[in-house]
């Protein structure tokens, strides 16, 4: 376990506003690492601090590998949340002078802008101004500006947003490619599905703090409960006096009952009511989402205390 960043007892207050206690966490090489929580929580806070853009009022920010000689800027790509370029600039220039920034060689930063041009569908936009891109295409763009340079350590705030399907399917696949070859990410994103279809470990936060902090499966294990989707006419009384149910969903004929800690999934089917009316039944454990509302709703395991992981 190759640790590249260690975030340790972050503090930070705006006035006397805490929007930061304690944060801890690292990033591991060749690893995507999700920082998510609801607005507001600090996740870009976070990120400003790791950065350098500002301070922490308490609290280490580690990069291994660098000798302790501070932030290396040089081996970090960022993608921020704010979007940006020069308008009246072309692709290509603008690539090359980002890079030129991180000390990358410019024949080869000019090699890599192409095939990266080419694998986001943008071939022959080398030489256009960044104003008649569409946004997509800009955050394209700025997407390949932020790993030109080969970054070890990569921050991703909200690569997703605006992008279609297609084009995000290509972030996916470049983003889980960048891990494959070694690259610590950290990523903040506010699409669930997507997170968990990428990420190794998250790290959730709400008001400043940790919820919860492990692997996907560490995480989906500890706090996705299961949830029974049943798809036939039944009454909904009926099915909350079944065991072990703690609510139930119902939409039209399917009811979806979310199930107690605990429940063990074998001997819960085996004790079904035998009149229950199931044309479809499926078992399976909440999803990020789900564990994303039930934390930021406070609605089932900010009361459970153990949020600690
Ligand atoms: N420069 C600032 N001055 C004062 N308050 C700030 C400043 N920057 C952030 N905050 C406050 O800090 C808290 C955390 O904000 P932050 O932007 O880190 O949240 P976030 O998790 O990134 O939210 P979002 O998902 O909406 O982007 C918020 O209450 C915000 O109002």
């Amino acid at each position: 376990m190759d640790v590249m960043l260690t975030v340790e007892g972050l503090e930070k207050s705006f006035k006397d506003k805490k929007v930061l206690k304690n944060i801890s966490f690292e990033v591991r090489k060749g690893e995507i690492m999700a920082i998510l929580g609801p607005n507001g929580a600090g996740k870009s806070t976070t990120i400003r601090n790791i950065m350098g853009i500002m301070y922490p009022d308490k609290g280490t920010i580690t990069f291994h590998h660098y000798n302790g000689k501070g932030i290396p800027r040089n081996k970090i790509g960022f993608l921020p949340e704010e979007r940006g370029l020069y308008k009246n600039v072309n692709v290509m220039d603008i690539l090359l002078y980002l890079a030129d920034l991180k000390d990358y060689p410019l024949d080869k930063a000019r090699e890599r802008a192409l095939m990266y041009l080419k694998k986001f569908d943008l071939e022959g936009k080398d030489k256009v101004s960044i104003e008649e891109l569409s946004k997509g295409m800009g955050q394209k763009v700025q997407f390949i500006a932020s790993i030109l340079h080969e970054p070890e350590f990569l921050i991703l705030d909200e690569p997703f947003s605006g992008l279609d399907p297609v084009s995000q399917e290509m972030f996916k696949e470049e983003i889980r490619n960048l891990a494959n070859n070694g690259t610590a990410i950290l990523l903040s994103s506010h699409q669930m599905n997507l997170v968990e279809e990428m990420c190794d470990r998250l790290f959730m936060m709400q008001q400043g703090q940790k919820v919860i902090y492990g692997s996907l499966d560490e995480v989906k294990r500890k706090y996705a409960n299961f949830k029974c989707t049943i798809h036939g006419k039944n009454d909904a009384a009926r099915l909350e006096r079944i065991d072990q149910v703690r609510r139930i969903e119902q939409q039209g004929d399917a009811s979806v009952l979310y199930l107690e800690k605990d429940v063990e999934p074998l001997s819960w089917i085996k004790q079904l009511p035998d009149d229950l009316v199931i044309e479809e039944l499926k078992l399976n454990r909440i999803s990020l989402h789900e564990i994303f509302i039930d934390i930021a709703t406070n609605k089932n395991l900010m009361k459970e205390g153990e949020l600690n992981a």
